[in-house]
């Protein structure tokens, strides 16, 4: 860490036209980011997020409340522009990219959607991991292969989504083994299972979890056994982002469990994660206390695509902007004598 740029950020926070610390979550945003671009005068640039999508085999298990052919159904309202990201990245500006990471769909030639199929699926987790080695290793490269992409345009923040029926489960299962939780501290109701279908999905990972008896907590075995394509592909793009010196804004319960995955491989990529909500997935909540981080925001948010990140936004750029366009003590000729 270069020591003297870190005490020249925090010094002129400190010394902005306010009281000490008086921008409370604003303030470690804008240190953060100003160290991430080592500079005082920090930027965002075009910023972006990826949605990348994927089928899941254990969603024949009846482990959502909703079919495995929303998956395919919704990558096609991501194309169209009607789902909720579409909404709130045109709100703030922000490029959305559509990944086919491996839906169970051939959506044929379309330019609007970034074809980085793997397969039509992982296979079902229950009995099964959920790919071969290879698949992983292709999944971790396509996403860091899209992020180099993204970054040569420009791009210095970058947010990640994932769209796939029954991802919750992989999730939950990763975060059990990689936290050495129980799962009753991981699974959720996803899209919203019944109290009845909850106990039934938590029977369903119990099983899971047994049948891959013995699975170590090696991260890249954990996603190869209960992660999904999009899951992966989230992974590599954040190493990727953080390799590159990009912002990496985190999403909610499925994004922060990629992102526990890249941590676990590269532990420096924390410097560059923005921890954008704290979704009212059951897990979410343990997940971001285990890593030590607070949420930009609480807003009972439980749907992924990436849309924490982008309601967080605007946030990060009261940060930047704060930072770059306060008066000081000095230049305004404000007394910093605490009376
Ligand atoms: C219409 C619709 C849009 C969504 N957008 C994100 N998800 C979210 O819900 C899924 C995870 O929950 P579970 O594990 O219960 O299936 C993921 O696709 C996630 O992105 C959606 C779900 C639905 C139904
Ligand atoms: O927080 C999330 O990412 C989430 C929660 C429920 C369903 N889908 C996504």
């Amino acid at each position: 860490m270069n020591v003297v740029l870190a005490d020249q950020i925090q010094h002129k926070i400190d010394f902005k036209t306010k009281p000490t610390g008086a921008l409370g979550m604003l303030e470690k945003l804008a240190f953060q980011i100003a160290q991430i671009q080592q500079t005082l005068t920090p930027e965002l640039k075009k910023p972006h997020i990826i949605v990348f999508a994927a089928s899941h085999g254990i969603a024949a298990h009846a482990v959502s409340a909703y079919p495995a052919e929303v998956t395919a159904q919704m990558v096609l309202n991501f194309l169209n522009g009607g789902a909720a990201i579409n909404v709130f990245t045109r709100q703030h500006g922000i490029a959305l990219l559509v990944v086919d990471a491996g839906v169970n769909y051939d959506f044929g030639k379309n330019e609007k959607l970034i074809d980085a199929k793997v397969g039509f699926g992982t296979n079902n987790i229950l009995t099964s991991p959920a790919m071969s080695a290879i698949e992983c290793d292709a999944c971790l490269q396509r996403g860091r292969e899209i992020v180099g992409d993204v970054r040569a345009t420009g791009c210095n923040v970058i947010g990640f989504g994932e769209m796939g029926i029954g991802n919750t489960s992989s999730a939950a299962l990763m975060m059990s083994k990689l936290l050495d939780l129980p799962l009753e501290d991981c699974v959720g109701k996803g899209t919203g299972l019944s109290d009845e279908q909850m106990s039934a999905k938590l029977a369903i990972l119990h099983q899971a979890m047994q049948n891959h008896a013995d699975l170590d907590n090696n991260p890249l075995r954990v996603l190869q056994t209960f992660g999904g394509f999009e899951i992966a592909m989230m992974c590599g793009a954040m190493l990727e982002a953080a390799d590159r010196g990009m912002v990496v804004l985190v999403d909610g319960f499925i994004a922060s469990v990629a992102y526990l995955t890249a941590f676990r491989m590269h532990a420096k990529i924390s410097q560059h994660a923005v921890f954008c909500h704290e979704s009212s997935e059951k897990g979410h909540e343990i997940l971001l206390r285990s890593l030590n981080a607070t949420p930009i925001l609480r807003l009972g948010m439980r749907l992924g695509e990436g849309t924490g990140c982008a309601v967080a936004y605007p946030v990060l750029q009261s940060a930047v902007a704060f930072l770059n366009e306060m008066a000081s003590f000095e230049s305004a000729g404000v007394s910093n004598k605490v009376a």
